[in-house]
């Protein structure tokens, strides 16, 4: 066992040696404890020359789930750029390290699918912002539990009727779906909701956050700047809903590179002259817009043939048709709202428990089980199937509870 816990309930020593007395009790590694306090609660976790300090407490010793790095080489502690949504402090957490990349974050005494989280450190998303940004990056991503829904990307030109597509599949399966609002520098159409058609914003401002890694993907399109935040992705999900995200081809294919898993679906227009016909009897853009989203629409048709970036292509002709081909490719019944997953019990992290490891498998042990308690306190959690993972999340963590004692003993035994 790699990982550990230590508590120090005083500030984080930034950019300066830390003190003799916390760097004995991270060299120690003593095994990880089964109690839990509320208060400055924090984890360690040794990967190499680095430890990730998770936790604490704000000044207000409010509880916080900040992350800080303490570089054993050069001595000296630094605060790392955290992308993605953190889980909610509540009553301590345990860490475990997995694959050497991401330590494995069980929320003390918070329900399984909510409480199982993820803190990449060093996959190849991380690696990739680490290039981008400069400095040393972290993201979160929550655990779902089996194979959670993949996201959905639609590409298309302008005016083949991705959005009237979308808005149908919205209309009908309004529990199952969810849009993913982009930001954009374009100015609102006049039926347009800022924050529910697209985030409207400056370019300056969109630029910044940009470069401050909040965007899964960004691109110029038509010559505005659009893009997909972490958060718009991440809101959808938290809703318990299957995200739709309608992005340019040069969005798709970032999306492609990151670890977001999705299906990706490019619609066609049935020929170029029915989709100038569209656009401009949309009558949303000027002339000078609509004659360069046509110009744009050659190469868009082009890539979106490229091998390998689509999974489908659908062509837009009959509308009726193609979203009947579009609800047959996402495996929809034709009446029924699909939203309806096959539910998996969701237990209690105990509050107070042990974990043991053996290569990707960890027993969360909570201790004796009163007879007949109708929950068990110790599971076994398998994490030899991850995928995904941040942005967004990381699906396949697979939870088994463990009824008795013995059983339990028996696994213990066995790690
Ligand atoms: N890369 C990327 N493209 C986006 C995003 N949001 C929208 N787009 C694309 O930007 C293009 C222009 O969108 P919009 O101005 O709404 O015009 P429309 O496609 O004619 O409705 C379309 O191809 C969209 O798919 C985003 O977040 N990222
Ligand atoms: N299959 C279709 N046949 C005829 N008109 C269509 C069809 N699909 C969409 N439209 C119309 O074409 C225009 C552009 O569609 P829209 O959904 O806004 O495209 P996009 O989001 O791809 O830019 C809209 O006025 C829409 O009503």
């Amino acid at each position: 066992m790699v990982e550990n816990r230590f508590e120090e309930k005083g500030h984080p020593f930034m950019g300066e040696e830390a003190p003799e007395n916390l760097l004995e009790g991270l060299d120690k590694f003593s095994p990880l404890q089964s109690d839990s306090e509320s208060q400055g609660y924090q984890t360690a976790t040794t990967i190499g020359d680095k430890i990730y300090v998770i936790g604490g407490s704000d000044d207000g010793a409010k509880l916080s789930m900040n992350v800080k790095v303490f570089n054993k080489l050069t001595r000296i502690w630094s605060i790392p750029t955290v992308l993605g949504t953190k889980p909610v402090p509540s009553k301590g957490h345990s860490a475990v390290l997995l694959n050497n990349d991401r330590i494995l974050i069980l929320m003390r005494d918070s329900p399984l699918n909510d409480g199982t989280w993820f803190l990449e450190v060093s996959t190849p998303f991380v690696k990739e912002k680490n290039k981008i940004l400069g400095t040393e990056v972290v993201a979160w991503s929550k655990g779902v539990r089996g194979d959670g829904p993949k996201p959905i990307v639609i590409s298309g030109p302008s005016g083949v009727g991705k959005g009237t597509l979308i808005s149908k599949l919205m209309k009908e399966f309004p529990s199952t779906f969810g849009f993913s609002v982009s930001h954009t520098t374009r100015a609102p159409r006049e039926k347009e909701v800022d924050g529910v058609h697209y985030h409207f914003t400056e370019r300056s401002k969109m630029e910044k956050e940009i470069k401050d890694g909040k965007f899964l993907e960004s691109a110029s399109v038509h010559g505005n700047l659009y893009g997909t935040s972490i958060e718009a992705v991440e809101a959808v999900t938290d809703a318990g809903k299957r995200c739709i995200l309608d992005i340019d081809v040069q969005g798709a294919r970032s999306v492609r590179a990151s670890s977001l898993e999705a299906i990706f679906i490019f619609i066609c227009p049935p020929s170029l002259e029915e989709l100038e016909k569209r656009l401009r009897e949309r009558g949303t853009e000027t002339e000078e817009q609509v004659q360069k989203r046509l110009r744009n629409a050659k190469a868009e048709l082009d890539q979106g043939k490229s091998p390998g970036l689509f999974d489908h292509i659908l062509v837009n002709d009959d509308l009726e048709t193609c979203y009947k081909n579009l609800k047959q490719t996402l495996g929809l019944d034709e009446t029924a709202d699909a939203s309806h997953q096959p539910s998996m019990k969701n237990y209690q992290i105990p509050l107070c428990h042990s974990i043991s490891k053996k290569d990707k498998k960890i027993l969360i042990h909570g201790g004796s089980n009163e007879l007949g308690a109708a929950t068990p306190t110790s599971f076994l959690l398998d994490a030899s199937s991850l995928k995904g993972g941040a942005p967004g999340r990381t699906r396949g963590p697979k939870i088994y509870a463990i009824d008795s004692l013995i059983d339990s003993l028996n696994w213990i035994e066995q790690l």
